[in-house]
Formats: structure tokens, C-alpha cells, sequence
């Protein structure tokens, strides 16, 4: 079932198109991947998620209904964003406090406990606290507040090895037990790769990717050996990504070829994150090979 829809979805700043006719849906109970470079606009379609921004056109719904000034939804919705900003006199249980008031299934003793582990001072002036712990209280509230619906932008920047570890442990193990949609933006690819089941990939505005973590793993491949033979692997296929090295060449190789010979190569699985990368670069280059009238890749 799609807890989140957007159909047509477009945001324009000036001149600047953040997000430019986008439609998804995120389904309910599942852990999500919102990934993409810089400036792609990721943190603009959270924040029309939650509310904080109106799309210039298009729909978005999010538990059925438009969530702009819409404090039912709002509850059912948890944002947690990078530098997230507290009233000057707030504490750290200050923050945590208003949090349990906002949310109707948040767990206290579940918030103390992430409160011991991620060390964090509740007595200090929100402004006082160091990168790490602001962003340690962000993470606490996502994860205690338990909301049907729970959006992370990166909000873990700060946190160190070790921290980041327990929001994944936690987030991991609380949601086996309490199932929600959970968003996840980051650019730390690697270290949430086993977590994420759907991956929705955005650059310059656009979806490029849109497909379960399964199902893009499965449609791509490694491969390795003398140039010759990796080329007639791949032949017929879209290459992502090319390394060469003397006689030897190493391509990442979209889709896999079937009933093909593959003595004296190496055949190996793709990372999430090496998928990720290149399928961002092959845009570039085909948007580069557009400008210059080639229109394709060389
Ligand atoms: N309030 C705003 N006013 C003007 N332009 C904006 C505003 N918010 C975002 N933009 C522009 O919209 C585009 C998308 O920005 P957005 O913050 O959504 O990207 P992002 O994918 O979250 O990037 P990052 O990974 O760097 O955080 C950028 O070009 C950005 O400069």
C-alpha cells in the first residue's frame, strides 16, 4: 500500500527547478532510500512531504491527504533534519519533551535508553550541545517518536563510528518490532546499504532510479579480465562504468548477460553505492553528450 504519493510533483525557486515533475509512491512499512548529489533535491521533496513547502504544481499526499497545514497528518509524520533549530532556551530534554507531546506513539523509556547510549547531556542549552549530540537528539526523536511515517535528511552528519552504528542497530531492530515507512537521505551510501529496501535515486530534479534494492542489484554486474573477452560479455549492454589497465579492462556493466562465456573473467555483484555513483555520472555524460549535439554516449 502507498502511504506516500506524488504524481506531477514540480518546485520551482526563481529560476531554480528543485524538483521537476516527479511522481512516486513510497509503500507502508519500508525502508527507504531518498539518495542523490548535492543540490539534487532531496530536501526539497521532504519538505513538501512534511508540509513545510508547497509544490508549485502537481499532487502530494502522505497517509491519503494533502499534508500542507494539515495537523492530522502531521502527526503521523516525524522530519528529522540535518542542524535542526531549537528555541534558544531549550534544553536537551526540552526538545525531547516537546517531541513526546507531538507524537502520540512515542516511547519514553525507549528515548531514555537512546539517551544513555548516545551519551547525551539533557541538562545543556540546545545551542550548547557539540554537532554530534544536536544531531544525537534529532536521531533519538526519530527513532522514539515511532511515527507512521519517519523521514531522516542526513540528520546523523555529526555523530561519530560508533554513534551512527547505534542509529542504524536501533532503527533496524525497532523497526522489526514496529514496522513504519522510514526515509533515509544520505550520503553515506555504504553503511545503509543492508538497511534499504526500496531506492529512489533523484538528480538535477528527477527520479532515475525508482526500484527495490533487490531488484537493482540484481541488474547490474562487475566485470573483469583481458579487454577482448569483457567487451564480448558486455556487448549489447549498457556500460556504466569503464576502467583500463594495460590489456585488462573492468566494466560495471547494466543488466546481465546471459549465456555468455565468461572463462578467464571475473563476474561480481555491484555495490548499491557503486550503482548509485555511475548511474549518476552516465546521466551527466548523457546530458553532457546532449549539449554538444552527440546526443549519446561515446
Ligand atoms: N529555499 C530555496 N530557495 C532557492 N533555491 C533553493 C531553495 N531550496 C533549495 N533550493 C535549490 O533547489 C535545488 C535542490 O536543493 P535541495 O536542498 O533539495 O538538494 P539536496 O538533494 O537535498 O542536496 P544536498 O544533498 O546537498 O543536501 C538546489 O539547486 C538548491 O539550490
Amino acid at each position: 500500500m502507498s502511504v506516500v504519493s506524488l504524481r506531477g510533483v514540480t518546485k520551482r525557486y526563481g529560476d531554480t527547478t528543485a524538483v521537476d515533475d516527479v511522481s512516486f509512491d513510497l509503500h507502508e512499512n519500508r525502508i527507504h532510500g531518498l539518495l542523490g548529489r548535492n543540490g539534487a533535491g532531496k530536501s526539497t521533496v521532504m519538505r513538501m512531504l512534511t508540509g513545510q513547502d508547497l509544490p508549485t504544481s502537481g499532487q502530494i499526499r502522505v497517509v491519503g491527504e494533502n499534508p500542507f497545514e494539515n495537523a492530522g497528518v502531521l502527526r503521523q509524520v516525524c522530519f528529522i533534519k540535518e542542524a535542526q533549530k531549537y528555541p534558544d532556551i531549550f534544553l536537551a530534554r526540552h526538545a525531547l519533551k516537546s517531541a513526546e507531546m507531538i507524537f502520540p506513539n512515542w516511547d519514553a523509556e525507549f528515548a531514555e535508553q537512546l539517551v544513555d547510549e548516545f551519551r547525551l547531556p539533557l541538562k545543556t542549552r540546545t545551542k550548547k550541545l557539540s554537532r554530534g549530540q544536536l544531531s544525537a537528539v534529532g536521531v533519538i526523536v526519530g527513532l522514539a517518536s515511532r511515527a507512521p511515517v519517519t523521514l531522516f535528511d542526513e540528520p546523523y552528519l555529526g555523530l561519530d563510528a560508533v554513534a551512527r552504528q547505534l542509529f542504524y542497530d536501533h532503527l533496524l531492530a525497532d523497526y522489526a518490532e514496529h514496522p513504519r515507512t522510514v526515509v533515509l537521505s544520505t550520503h553515506l551510501i555504504d553503511e545503509v546499504a543492508d538497511m534499504i529496501e526500496h531506492v529512489v535515486v533523484i538528480d538535477r530534479g528527477r527520479i532515475v532510479m525508482n526500484d527495490s534494492a533487490d531488484n537493482l542489484r540484481s541488474q547490474a554486474v562487475t566485470v573483469s579480465g583481458p579487454t577482448k573477452a569483457v567487451e564480448r560479455f558486455a556487448a549489447g549492454h549498457t556500460v556504466l562504468h569503464r576502467e583500463d589497465v594495460g590489456g585488462y579492462a573492468r566494466l560495471l556493466v547494466s543488466g546481465i548477460p546471459e549465456g555468455r562465456d565468461t572463462t578467464s573473467l571475473q563476474v561480481e555483484p555491484v555495490s548499491l553505492q557503486q550503482l548509485v555513483v555511475r548511474t549518476a555520472q552516465l546521466s551527466d555524460s548523457v546530458l553532457a553528450g546532449a549539449a554538444n549535439g552527440k546526443g549519446e554516449l561515446s
